[in-house]
């Protein structure tokens, strides 16, 4: 494929309601949605995970935004790609900025799966027709969680993952389980900790956790290690993981047994699929992450989860979870608690354009003159 044009689609959409993490609150989400154009005019969308704050990591949609401009976008048009994996070596001389790099990436991996004629969960690899799909709660009050928890049950969600403080951890975790005592629940706590709260997080054991999400800093490899050694409920990387190498470094010393794999946080779909199988050849189960995305990533991440190590479910939520309307047709949706693996050639979801036009704040076109 040649690529003619790039498309970058800002947008702003309300959440249907705030999300709290340990680190902040969610209240609209603003993304950069990206349509590719080929010269045989088929077009394919991908989706910058980075937030408006560089809260969950460093980059920003205004980071991302001037990495597509200057430099990523540049380096793509008019360029032959046989393969999206050429991607990585293609942007390697850009340091990280990795969510930019995989916005990109997702759009070529949907015109490399249509000129196929294949589904996008084919050609990365995927093996199942649908997949199981949990949901994550933020933070608040007791009761409002339980609430929350009791109506995903209903709705269907197969595992419930809580984000939790130090100072709301223990308290809030019993309280769940006086409610539930056999729900399969998780907690993430994105680097509230640091080691000296080891025996806090000892407490959390009582709880019968499926695992505990990245409790320390994202470069606190050794000292995870170190809490994974004291603790019998798992430690799950998500933060800590940017790449093969990072997995490699965290498995090798025992600093976590599951991985969260987000295409966005470690620099697309390729460097997913390399993480998935080396967690695969070493028995670390893996799940995908989500990121209050739009459909756009969502649906990329249904066909990713479709791979054979991702085996347990993962924050994959309906379109209806964050939001009032999603920018894709059909939404994402639950039967029986499963996703769907779609089975058309490409993303299997097309763009709602009149939704689009209506969350759109900016729009830049980036074309290829030679
Ligand atoms: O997409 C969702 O529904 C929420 C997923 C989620 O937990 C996260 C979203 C955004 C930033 C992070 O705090 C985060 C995570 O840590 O996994
Ligand atoms: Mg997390």
């Amino acid at each position: 494929m040649n690529i003619k044009r790039v498309t970058l689609h800002i947008t702003e959409m309300k959440l249907v309601f705030p999300f709290a993490t340990s680190y902040g609150t969610y209240r609209e989400r603003e993304s950069i949605l990206i349509e590719i154009e080929d010269m045989d005019g088929c077009i394919g969308w991908g989706e910058v995970v980075a937030f408006s704050q560089p809260w969950y990591t460093e980059e920003t949609v205004q980071t991302s935004l001037h990495m597509l401009r200057e430099f990523l976008v540049p380096s793509l048009l008019g360029r032959t790609i046989e393969h999206p994996s050429e991607l990585p070596q293609l942007f390697s001389n850009v340091k990280r900025n990795r969510m930019a790099k995989a916005g990109l990436e997702g759009a070529v991996w949907d015109i490399y799966a249509q000129h196929k004629n294949q589904p996008l969960a084919a050609v990365l690899g995927g093996v199942r027709s649908d997949i199981e799909v949990g949901v994550v709660i933020g933070i608040d009050t007791l009761p409002r969680m339980l609430q929350q928890i009791e109506r995903y049950a209903v709705e269907g969600y197969q595992r419930f993952k809580v984000k939790i403080k130090p100072g709301y951890d223990s308290e809030l975790l019993q309280g769940i389980r006086q409610a539930f005592p056999n729900l399969p629940l998780m907690a993430d706590a994105n680097s509230a900790y640091t080691l000296q709260d080891k025996d806090q997080l000892k407490k959390l054991d009582d709880f019968g956790l499926m695992m505990i999400e990245q409790p320390l800093a994202d470069d606190d490899i050794l000292d995870h290690a170190l809490l994974q050694k004291e603790l019998q409920t798992p430690i799950c990387l998500d933060e800590s993981i940017h790449s093969l190498e990072d997995a490699r470094v965290a498995i090798t010393l025992g600093s976590c047994r599951v991985v969260n794999i987000k295409a966005g946080r470690v620099g697309g779909l390729t460097e997913a699929i390399r993480i998935h199988d080396y967690c695969q050849a070493h028995h670390i189960p893996v799940w995908c992450g989500g990121m209050i995305e739009t459909g756009i990533s969502r649906a990329q991440n249904v066909a990713l989860a479709a791979l054979p190590n991702f085996t347990i479910p993962g924050d994959i939520s309906a379109s209806s979870r964050h939001w009032e309307e999603d920018v894709i047709i059909p939404d994402i949706t639950l039967s029986d608690g499963r996703v769907p693996v779609s089975s058309v050639p490409g993303l299997g979801y097309k763009v709602n354009r009149k939704r689009l036009r209506n969350i759109t704040m900016q729009t830049i076109v980036l074309e290829n003159h030679s």
